[in-house]
């Protein structure tokens, strides 16, 4: 059997490389007829050596390019395979590109003298998988419609996925996926890194590593059922999970899905709620948070910097919907108010916010623009990509066209709008309880009491000890009175 099996991977090493020689000498086939012609034509006057050396100068080269690329292959395409395909997809699309600007909708025609007006096409450079070129929309069009044309462009040039981005002045940027490197799935490495800003979590379109910055910004990832979310979700929790064991961030999981998710990987996370009650109380804890911290900040800094026992805090909400739409009147209420405090108070202070949602609809999840990141994952439709990215963005980030066979790829959309295409490493079930074993958070110090958090400006809280619960005397409350109706969270967010 043994014998047989390397019997037939000879036979197709072989076979591999005959076709290659065949393949290439033929391709080339005006080099060799013009190395048969000068061939010849030494031979007639005598130069025998040289004559013999130009005819098989083609062949030899390809005999020796297969035998390289099937005996060999990393080598082969970093040396030789990879410039001269990187090469080919350059001159093709210098070479065709009136056709294709033409047949793809860009062209227009001179008022005076009908003639065809193609698009302007610059700075065509090849990088690894990649082929990157800019376009200027010409006069009658807008960069919107270049924008609209990628697909179709990138489709003429038989390119797996394209992004775009606006450069200014007319011309949009437009990177083409030649080959596709993200089909095959990935298992992310066990983290060691103290990282409390980005972490990363896959692999971009062009091969290098994915990382999604968490400083000072709310990430919402949407995409339908299946479409891999937990892979970003323990992406996120897992790299973090050792800058928490050293105290430098607290884990904050909310999983009202029977808390099914997040049991898994449970000890990575400092404050955990699988019920509505606690997910409420929680999100009033953070919300503390954010108060004591603005007392604490408020004349002294700007900006939040984490250290040991003054850690960022980052909430993750799996399915938000059930905590902003399904969940109780009251639940939802109560919870959406804090959660729109939370998402446009706690940036500046180290609060950070990622939520999972497989339903964007406003109807479900009103504070979708509070957000000011977005993973798309598969989604349903253009019109859904569209709701969830913005207008415009269906062509630039097609989310929709996620393939089903490749869950955990999608694409993030920026603040500043850059569009990347990405796919995350898989999490299974064991490696995230090894990694949460590994690195399970430390016992949460005591949050804020009410009292202080209300604490105004910092005057009774010395800044000396931020994050740790300081001892104040209770204010003198003064009853007030209130009406039924009005919740603890709207008193907080007036003190706030
Ligand atoms: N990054 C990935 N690479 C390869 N396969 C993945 C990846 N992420 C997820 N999968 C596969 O896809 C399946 C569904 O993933 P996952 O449960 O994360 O989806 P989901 O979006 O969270 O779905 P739901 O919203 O229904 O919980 C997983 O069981 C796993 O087999």
């Amino acid at each position: 059997m043994d014998a047989l099996g390397t019997a037939w991977a000879v036979i197709r090493t072989v076979a591999g490389a005959v076709w290659h020689l065949v393949w290439w000498t033929l391709r080339s086939w005006r080099l060799l007829l013009a190395c048969v012609v000068l061939g010849n034509v030494l031979l007639i006057l005598d130069h025998h050596l040289a004559g013999y050396a130009v005819l098989w100068c083609v062949p030899a080269f390809c005999l020796l390019r297969a035998v390289w690329a099937v005996a060999h292959p990393l080598t082969y395409e970093a040396v030789l395979g990879g410039p001269i395909r990187r090469r080919g997809w350059r001159r093709h699309l210098r070479k065709r590109w009136s056709t294709i600007a033409d047949r793809c909708g860009l062209a227009t025609s001179d008022s005076d003298d009908g003639a065809r007006v193609i698009p302007r096409l610059r700075r065509v450079r090849t990088s690894g998988n990649t082929l990157t070129f800019r376009v200027r929309a010409r006069v009658g069009h807008t960069v919107d419609d270049v924008a609209a044309a990628a697909e179709a462009i990138a489709t003429s040039v038989g390119a797996e996925a394209v992004e775009t981005r606006r450069i200014g002045g007319g011309w949009l940027e437009l990177t083409l996926t030649m080959r596709e490197l993200l089909h095959v799935p990935a298992l992310p490495v066990i983290p060691s890194a103290i990282e409390t800003g980005a972490v990363t979590l896959g692999r971009t379109s062009d091969g290098s590593p994915w990382r999604l910055d968490l400083t000072a910004r709310h990430t919402l990832v949407v995409g339908r059922s299946g479409s891999g979310k937990g892979s970003i979700f323990w992406g996120i929790a897992g790299n973090l999970a050792p800058a928490s064991h050293a105290g430098m961030v607290q884990l904050w999981g909310v999983d009202l899905k029977g808390g099914v998710e997040v049991s898994v990987g449970a000890p990575m996370f400092s404050h955990v709620a699988m019920n509505e009650p606690d997910a409420v109380r929680l999100l009033g804890d953070l919300h503390r948070v954010i108060v004591h911290r603005q007392s604490l900040m408020r004349g002294l800094s700007r900006t939040f910097t984490p250290s040991p026992g003054d850690p960022v805090h980052v909430l993750m909400i799996d399915e938000l919907a059930v905590l902003t739409a399904y969940a109780s009147k009251d639940v939802v209420n109560e919870a959406a108010t804090l959660l729109k405090l939370i998402l446009t108070q706690g940036r500046a202070f180290g609060v950070m916010v990622v939520a999972f949602v497989q339903d964007p609809r406003k109807e479900t999840v009103g504070m979708r623009d509070l957000f000011t990141q977005t993973v798309a994952l598969r989604l349903a439709s253009a019109a859904e990509t569209r709701m969830v990215l913005g207008e415009g963005m269906a062509s630039a980030a097609p989310a929709h066209h996620v393939a089903t066979t490749m869950p955990g790829a999608g694409y993030v959309v920026g603040d500043d709008g850059h569009v990347e295409r990405v796919r995350a490493d898989y999490w299974a079930d064991d490696f995230i309880r090894m990694v949460a074993a590994t690195f399970p958070a430390p016992p949460a110090p005591p949050l804020p009491t009410r009292s202080e958090a209300d604490s105004p400006a910092g005057d009774d809280v010395p800044a000396e000890a931020p994050g740790e619960p300081v001892e104040t005397a209770p204010r003198p409350r003064t009853p007030r009175k209130r009406s039924p109706r009005r919740s603890t969270v709207e008193r907080d967010a007036e003190v706030a």
